[in-house]
């Protein structure tokens, strides 16, 4: 029985897609978490942790350092709520391109019974600009940033792009007419509206900062629906009273920026749909079973991609530093232990590598000493033997 601790408000449908193999919540040694944005920084990981499913996209809540040296995988859910961010940012162009908040509070304020001949007058001050022709900067074309721009161009916008690290197959997700900078103030130098879509890192951190608003039109309107902390809000309300900034849209509150009437603060919920919650938890679900079950790795963000089809009757995993001559330590173990090896891969991302041994015959009785002496190599993180049922 695998046991999964879960955080935060997982959709049911996601819980529900676990195989009676899984207890969920009955132990304090689990084998996976499932979390969304609960901050595991303050956290110590225990040994028996072997998988984080985050189910949502940002991962900057998961000590990823940690998590590797404590031989855990952390996978993400790449795309599960891409549309429900999509679909809000393309609502929050309409309400700033049409006034409607400021409309919808004078509404609000004005109640009395004759109040349309008044309206019929006041209105004026809500004229809105229509977005057909206008430029979008987008910065960070990934999951969401790509459906962003993608529809943006289909309502009539000219889009320009920035993303330096754009990954072949997200590359093939955006419609040529988006056009390429080379920069961030290339990006948004024409730009009306800044929308961007960046994971959260120490490269991140403040990307839109003082220069790069310096760097837009005067009027400009932003919009932060990646994390606090990539936007310098500090220097946006610098921005806000210079005129360079019209008005800031974000999803991640902060005191300085309550009571702004040039800021829109919604409570982080770019990715709070019902449909969102149901895809990134079921894949969560579906991840944490692959992972604990067979051992192989997609998209995972601390370890390389590593499928094997696991058609032999056991499987070592091993998890370790990405440093020379670790396949052959490994491989001198099993010699040792007289062991057949019938498949053997491995792969290496950055700093972390990930090897998969089948083997067809194990002598159980000595299957537990040979698991202790892979794990003393000195850089191995994790052993695992799975059994193929
Ligand atoms: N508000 C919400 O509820 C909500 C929902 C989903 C995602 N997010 C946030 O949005 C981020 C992006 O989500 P996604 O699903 O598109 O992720 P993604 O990984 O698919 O895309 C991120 C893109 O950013 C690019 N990038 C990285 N560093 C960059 C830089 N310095 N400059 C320009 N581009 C850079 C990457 O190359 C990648 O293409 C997430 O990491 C998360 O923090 C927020
Ligand atoms: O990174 C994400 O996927 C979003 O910020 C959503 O976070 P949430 O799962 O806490 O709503």
């Amino acid at each position: 029985m695998y046991q999964v601790k879960t955080y935060n408000a997982i959709a049911q449908a996601g819980l529900d897609t676990f195989t009676t193999n899984y207890q969920l919540n009955q132990s304090d040694q689990p084998d996976a978490y499932l979390i969304r944005s609960v901050d595991l920084h303050q956290q110590t990981l225990p040994k028996s942790l072997k998988v984080i499913a985050r189910a949502g996209a940002g991962v900057n809540n998961v000590p990823l350092t940690a998590a590797t040296e404590n031989g855990t995988a952390v996978f993400n859910t790449p795309g599960s709520n891409a549309n429900a961010v999509k679909e809000l940012v393309i609502a929050l162009l309409v309400i700033a391109s049409r006034n409607l908040m400021a409309a919808a509070n004078y509404s609000a304020e004005h109640t009395e019974a004759d109040v349309s001949q008044r309206t019929e007058h006041d209105k004026t001050k809500f004229n809105g600009t229509e977005l057909l022709g206008k430029t979008l900067a987008v910065i960070g074309l990934g999951h969401v940033g790509s459906l962003v721009a993608n529809a943006a161009l289909n309502l009539g916008m000219n889009v320009i792009g920035y993303d330096p690290y754009l990954s072949a197959d997200a590359a093939w997700n955006i419609a040529k007419q988006v056009q390429r900078a080379s920069s961030i103030e290339m990006a948004v130098k024409h730009a009306d509206y800044v929308t961007v879509h960046v994971p959260k890192n120490e490269d991140t951190l403040n990307l839109l900062g003082t220069p790069e608003l310096a760097a837009m039109q005067p009027n400009v309107q932003l919009f932060n629906y990646s994390r606090g902390g990539i936007v310098d809000n500090a220097a946006v309300l610098d921005a806000i009273t210079t005129g360079q900034v019209a008005h800031y849209y974000t999803d991640f509150g902060e005191p300085r920026l309550a009571n702004q009437t040039a800021v829109t603060v919604t409570p982080h919920i770019g990715g709070s749909t019902i449909e969102a919650e149901v895809n990134g938890a079921t894949q969560a679900a579906q991840t944490i079973m692959t992972y604990l079950e067979t051992g192989n790795v997609q998209a995972a963000i601390n370890l390389p991609n590593l499928t094997v089809p696991f058609n032999a009757a056991y499987r070592f995993t091993v998890m370790h530093q990405n440093v020379p001559n670790m396949v052959s330590q490994i491989t001198q173990k099993l010699a040792a232990a007289n062991l057949n090896i019938a498949t053997m891969a491995n792969a290496a991302k950055h700093e972390t590598a990930y090897t998969i041994i089948d083997v067809d015959d194990l002598d159980h009785d000595s299957s537990q000493q040979l698991i202790d002496a892979l794990n003393q190599i000195p850089a191995v993180y994790r052993v695992r033997l799975l059994i193929h049922h």
